[in-house]
């Protein structure tokens, strides 16, 4: 018999993050297996419609299977699939943007499944569901890890919580929290290409969320906040991010995203100003600030000098200052990637490792 660890995971959402986790798994078995004796299966994998099921492990060919095989769902037809085939050590992967999706989780720690989530959306709906939510997994001693809720692979969460949980008085975050954003404005500032081009090229290379409009909002930074906040056991909610939206309110609220793709370029001019209103040295960053202190949230556009180090970032490059007691006035920094799905889904993956190892 093998002495292998056999861990289940079971992917909602196939998209940009989704799919790659598939491939990066796949592509690190025989690693895990020799040097962890480590072995993860991928039961199922389903779209918002569909899922597919496979109880010896999804293959390289999920793909083709997936389009031939998937069908019609409920997330009670998942649940059911576990129990009968007796699978042990499952893990959801929440790689959706799915609001509704969330009112999964109870259920799914309710009958076993402990979560990993790339979405944001439940640790900043309101906060009596994130204490419910919490509630849920210490009864049924299950694990929920979301490190990649905020600087998609950089270890942003997880910093924060030990040195919060060591006593480390933190006093300021503050940064470019969003890597879409961070590429839209390094590239625009830049170069003489239109914002609406920019913003697709973002959109292309996976950057942005499904509704680029989470991005451009604010939206998506003030979930950040909101969960690095909470993490703080600071006990706010979203409403009390005070947002700057970039989103004209005539593409917001009753255009749906199909809707706004097509009138994109109505946000050329907008920008056009902003960026001819800055000097030589000057350049747009879209920044977020967590005062701790004073208990305030804000996300807004700012006109930054080229040499600061915000000033500074390339790519898709988010960057957290975090002011703490210890530290003192120069705040410790953490910069990468803070968006793109391979580092996204390598997030993912190195929470089901760390996930894994508390498991028998
Ligand atoms: N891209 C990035 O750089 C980063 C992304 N994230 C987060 O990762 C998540 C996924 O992003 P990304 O892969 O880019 O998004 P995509 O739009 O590429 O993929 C989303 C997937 O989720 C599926 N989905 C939507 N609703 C549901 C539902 N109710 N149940 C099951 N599946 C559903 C979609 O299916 P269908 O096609 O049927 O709609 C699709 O397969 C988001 O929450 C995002 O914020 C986090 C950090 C960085
Ligand atoms: N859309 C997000 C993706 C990661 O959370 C971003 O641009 O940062």
């Amino acid at each position: 018999m093998s002495n292998s660890k056999h861990i289940h995971v079971v992917i909602f959402g196939i998209g940009n993050v989704g799919s790659t986790l598939i491939q990066q798994i796949n592509m690190a078995q025989s690693n895990l297996q020799l040097k962890h004796q480590l072995q993860i299966e991928i039961p199922i994998i389903t779209n918002s419609k569909l899922a597919f099921y496979n109880e010896n492990g999804i293959e390289n060919s999920w793909l083709i299977d997936f389009e031939k095989f998937s069908e019609p769902y409920k997330i009670e037809d998942i649940i059911q699939f576990i129990k009968a085939k007796k699978i042990k050590n499952v893990i959801a992967i929440d790689a959706t943007a799915s609001v509704d999706f969330v009112q999964n989780y109870v259920p799914l720690i309710e009958n076993g499944f402990h979560i990993v989530s790339a979405n944001k959306v439940a640790n900043t709906l309101s906060y009596d569901f994130y204490e419910a939510l919490r509630q849920s997994l210490r009864k049924h001693n299950k694990s929920f890890l979301y490190e990649t809720n905020v600087g998609a692979g950089l270890p942003i969460i997880e910093t924060i919580k030990n040195l919060y949980n060591s006593g480390e008085h933190i006093a300021k975050i503050r940064g470019v929290f969003s890597g879409s954003l961070s590429y839209i404005f390094n590239e625009y500032s830049e170069s003489d290409v239109s914002f609406s081009k920019v913003l697709s090229q973002a959109s292309k290379l996976g950057l942005t969320e499904p509704d680029a409009r989470e991005d451009l909002s604010g939206n998506d930074v003030a979930r950040k906040l909101l969960i690095l906040a909470r993490e703080l056991n600071l006990k706010t909610e979203f409403q009390q991010v005070k947002i700057e939206s970039l989103v004209p309110k005539k593409l917001n609220g009753k255009t749906n995203v199909q809707q706004f793709n097509a009138r994109v370029k109505e946000l050329d001019l907008p920008f056009q100003k902003r960026k001819t209103a800055l000097s030589k040295n000057q350049v747009l960053r879209y920044v977020g600030e967590l005062d701790v202190v004073r208990q305030t949230l804000e996300v807004k556009l700012i006109t930054e000098q080229k040499q600061s180090p915000i000033g500074q970032l390339k790519g898709a490059d988010s960057i957290f200052e975090i002011f703490t007691e210890s530290y003192g006035e120069k705040p410790f920094v953490i910069q990468g990637a803070g968006a793109g799905k391979a580092v996204t889904a390598r997030g993912l993956f190195s929470d089901i490792v760390k996930l894994s190892n508390s498991l028998n």
